[in-house]
């Protein structure tokens, strides 16, 4: 029976990542905006480009805040972010959009992100993961930590050291498989669902990309830090 009980290192770790999720939110009032009165296309466009932007801010200071990073080459650090920024904002939305909001928001936020100029052959796949995140009723613990695991994905464009990369992810892999079987003792596979996730994020953000093009297309502007992280313009 392997050691299964996390240890005083993992629970420090597990409580660094959780508060620095928590500390980070993006502020109500921009969320709150979205559920304000109809809106036209256009406007709920900008609406959700004003949440990205806030949302990437929150998700460089979450990343600042996973023990170890910043101790990893700066130009990695950078890559990291940029080659995680559109997974972990999904993953982030995904989880916020099926947990925080009351029934009746989620559904004007849904109406508001159907009307915002998002093609439909990409609407499907992103509202289906947002569900497929909602069923798996992550504790947040699970949810901070599989965000830093997507950040820590070795494998990004651009990442000098990967090995560095790979031993913190393989750390926070190791607390999130035993955090999955204490917190879902029924559910054998559910670590390896969780990390499913991670492969259908791959998935949606290669039509991310796909989408950035085409809005490009028929000139939608994006803020600076979103042209930034996303290599547009
Ligand atoms: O906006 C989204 N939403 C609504 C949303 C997101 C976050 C919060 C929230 N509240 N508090 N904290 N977070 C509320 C509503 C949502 C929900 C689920 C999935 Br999967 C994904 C999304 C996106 C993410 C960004 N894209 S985007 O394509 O990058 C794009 C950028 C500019 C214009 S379109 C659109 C879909």
């Amino acid at each position: 029976k392997e050691k299964l009980e996390i240890n005083r290192e993992q629970r420090a770790l597990m409580k660094a990542i959780v508060d620095a999720y928590n500390r980070h939110q993006i502020p109500e009032d921009v969320a709150k905006k979205l559920l304000q009165d109809q809106y036209s296309p256009e406007e709920n466009f900008l609406l959700l480009t004003e949440m990205a932007t806030s949302q990437v801010q929150v998700l460089v200071e979450f990343t600042k805040n996973i023990p170890g990073f910043l101790s990893l080459d700066r130009e990695d650090q950078i890559a990291l972010l940029k080659g995680s920024a559109v997974e972990a904002m999904f993953l982030r939305s995904a989880q916020v959009f099926s947990r925080k909001m009351p029934t009746e928001h989620t559904d004007v936020l849904e109406e508001r992100v159907r009307k915002s100029g998002i093609p439909d052959e990409f609407m499907t796949p992103m509202f289906n993961f947002y569900k497929s995140i909602g069923e798996l009723h992550m504790v947040q613990e699970e949810q901070a930590i599989l965000t830093a695991i997507t950040i820590l994905t070795p494998d990004r464009p651009y990442v000098k050291d990967p090995q560095a990369v790979e031993r913190l992810q393989e750390t926070m892999l190791d607390v999130l498989r035993k955090l999955c079987v204490l917190q879902h003792p029924q559910e054998q596979q559910y670590f390896a669902r969780l990390l499913g996730r991670l492969t259908e994020l791959r998935t949606l953000s290669h039509y991310h990309s796909e989408m950035l093009a085409s809005w490009r297309m028929n000139d939608h502007k994006f803020t600076p830090l979103l042209c930034e992280i996303w290599d547009v313009q």
